[in-house]
């Protein structure tokens, strides 16, 4: 991916005519490209320990070239791409290395803790939180450790139905690797092209199918971690187990703070016979999520399940002939999109329509058909494309996400809306969907657009606007009582919103678990723990 922004390139692209007309009613549109480039900062790690790594992988997997220290500075959020348009290099790594495996791992940390050297585990590089834009003083220097060679399927038990995977697998490499034994694992974040199985493990990533697949952190079986005070190998054994606490979970969302995982076991499950995906409009968001709780808490849940507020079905997903109509208001008044999938056997799937349409019948939703869930499904990875274009005429364009119960369901949602709105003033947009559920609760996932304000090179202007807009939700997030993150994690953006969701008690465990694996701590400087 190029620094300044998501994805492949070939499908990068202004904005259409129609669509940038339309953007240019609501938002003044100021043509914000990336400021010229600026020198790559030269490497601060000392050429002896350089030399150190050197023989320990080998020249050519000790990288010092520009672009590609470059490339693996900071993830993908839009403060990160904000700060690569501006030339905003501060957190650029010194050395990349790419170790070709689990003991590669062990010696690049034995000899950092020896060194004092920070080390950022870097798998796709798509975090959105600031998770691998580390703290440098007090290090010798800041080393990526690009997981990129350890893509493979390492080990398959199709009796059990579990598989072992490189954790520089990314998502697709996963899937066609698995494809070949007509199994799959079913994670498809909308960062699913890039992202990679290390990094779903280490934030405790969740998929567009959890309502039938689950989040990343319940597929895994086990893990291989690399920590400066040595191996870990947690779940190995059985399935499940009463053996004490389920240490596994203390490296699912670690953030590269505890260890470097090297192996993941995964729970597979067989290819899909059949993916079927339809529309249902509701007359409001509330019923729409209503309906989600009600399938959620009679176990009747699709594979995919997802949910647009008003104003998202209006902006995103709006089909003038199905959504709106009579009485609509137009954005905020035409009623919701609901897409609900089903994969599987053609029995499963079919039995399984049934039975979600008379449900969601009786809740008062009306079908509309396949053409909404093809469309959603065509287009489901499309939409950071769409914020790179918007990003280039000024707009300020970002996502946020956060969980909680279905009883405080609404009072987050205004809440958060309304935090939004005051930060960014009048004209901003806030857009909301539901699209990971739970018998308890549900995540909410906003899209915020606004104004850009007075831009500067690259952009600089809008990121302080979006920084306060950012640090509001969160307040608000934390003063209704939801979770910090439903599936971005903590990184360092939401590190100071953790200690009120886990308490002093909590912040004091997990600095304990860092002390006793992480003594030097050398691993990702500053991330997750306050
Ligand atoms: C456009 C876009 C869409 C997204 N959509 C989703 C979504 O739908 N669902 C979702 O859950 N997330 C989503 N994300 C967030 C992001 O993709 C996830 O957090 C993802 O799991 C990160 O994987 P990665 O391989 O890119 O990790 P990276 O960004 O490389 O790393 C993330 C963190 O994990 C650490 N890490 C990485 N690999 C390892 C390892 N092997 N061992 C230890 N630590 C490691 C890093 O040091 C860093 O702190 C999205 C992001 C973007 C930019």
């Amino acid at each position: 991916m190029p620094p300044t922004r998501w994805g492949d390139p070939a499908h990068a692209g202004p904005l259409p005519d129609g669509v940038r007309d339309l953007v240019s009613l609501v938002f003044p549109l100021v043509e914000t490209p990336a400021a010229a480039e600026v020198a790559v900062p030269a490497p601060a790690l000392p050429a002896d320990l350089v030399d150190g790594l050197r023989e320990l992988l080998g020249e050519e997997h000790v990288v010092l070239d520009d672009a590609v220290r470059r490339n693996r500075t900071r993830g993908k959020s839009t403060p990160d791409l904000l700060r690569q348009r501006a030339g905003d290099l501060a957190d650029v790594p010194d050395v990349v290395v790419r170790p070709g495996g689990h003991d590669d791992v062990q010696a690049v940390l034995d000899y950092a803790a020896e060194h004092r050297i920070a080390v950022v585990p870097f798998g796709g590089g798509t975090s959105v939180t600031g998770g691998l834009a580390v703290e440098r003083d007090g290090y010798t220097g800041v080393v990526s450790l690009d997981l990129g060679r350890m893509r493979s399927l390492l080990a398959l038990d199709p009796v059990s139905s579990t598989a072992t995977l490189g954790p520089g697998l990314r998502g697709p490499e996963a899937e066609a690797l698995l494809a070949e034994h007509g199994l799959m694992l079913g994670h498809f974040p909308q960062s699913f092209e890039f992202a990679t199985i290390g990094g779903f493990a280490a934030t405790r990533s969740s998929g567009q199918s959890s309502a039938g697949y689950g989040r990343f952190d319940a597929m895994v079986v086990g893990l291989r971690a690399a920590t400066p005070r040595g191996e870990v190998r947690l779940g190995g054994t059985a399935p499940s187990n009463a053996s004490g606490p389920d240490l596994r979970e203390l490296f699912l969302g670690s953030e590269g703070a505890f260890g470097v995982i090297t192996e993941v076991t995964v729970r597979v499950r067989p290819l899909p016979e059949v993916k079927e995906y339809e529309g249902w409009h509701w007359p409001s968001f509330a019923a729409g999520a209503d309906a989600m709780r009600a399938l959620a808490q009679g176990d009747l849940l699709p594979t995919v399940l997802r949910l647009s507020d008003e104003n998202e079905t209006a902006i995103n997903l709006a089909r003038p002939d199905a959504i709106g109509g009579e009485g609509s208001a137009g954005p905020g008044g035409g009623g919701c999109l609901m897409i609900v999938g089903y994969e599987g056997t053609p029995a499963a799937v079919a039995a399984k329509k049934v039975a979600v349409a008379a449900a969601l019948t009786d809740l008062g939703g009306t079908p509309l058909g396949a053409e909404p869930g093809e469309a959603w499904a065509a287009g489901r990875f499309n939409a950071p494309y769409l914020r790179d274009s918007l990003l280039d005429v000024g707009v300020i364009v970002e996502t946020l996400e956060t969980v909680t119960f279905w009883s405080n369901r609404e009072r987050l949602y205004a809440a958060v809306r309304s935090a939004l709105e005051s930060a960014l003033g009048e004209g901003t947009m806030v857009l909301c969907h539901i699209s990971h559920v739970y018998a308890t609760g549900c995540s909410l996932y906003f899209t915020v657009a606004a104004a850009g304000g007075t831009p500067g090179a690259g952009g600089e202007g809008r990121l302080d606007r979006w920084l306060a807009a950012k640090t509001a939700a969160n307040d608000a997030i934390v003063a209704s009582g939801a979770s910090i993150t439903h599936h971005h994690a903590v990184g360092t953006d939401h590190r100071d919103w953790l200690q009120p969701e886990i308490g002093d008690l909590g912040v004091a465990v997990l600095r304990a678990v860092k002390r006793e694996l992480d003594p030097a701590g050398i691993l990702n400087p500053g991330v997750l723990i306050p």
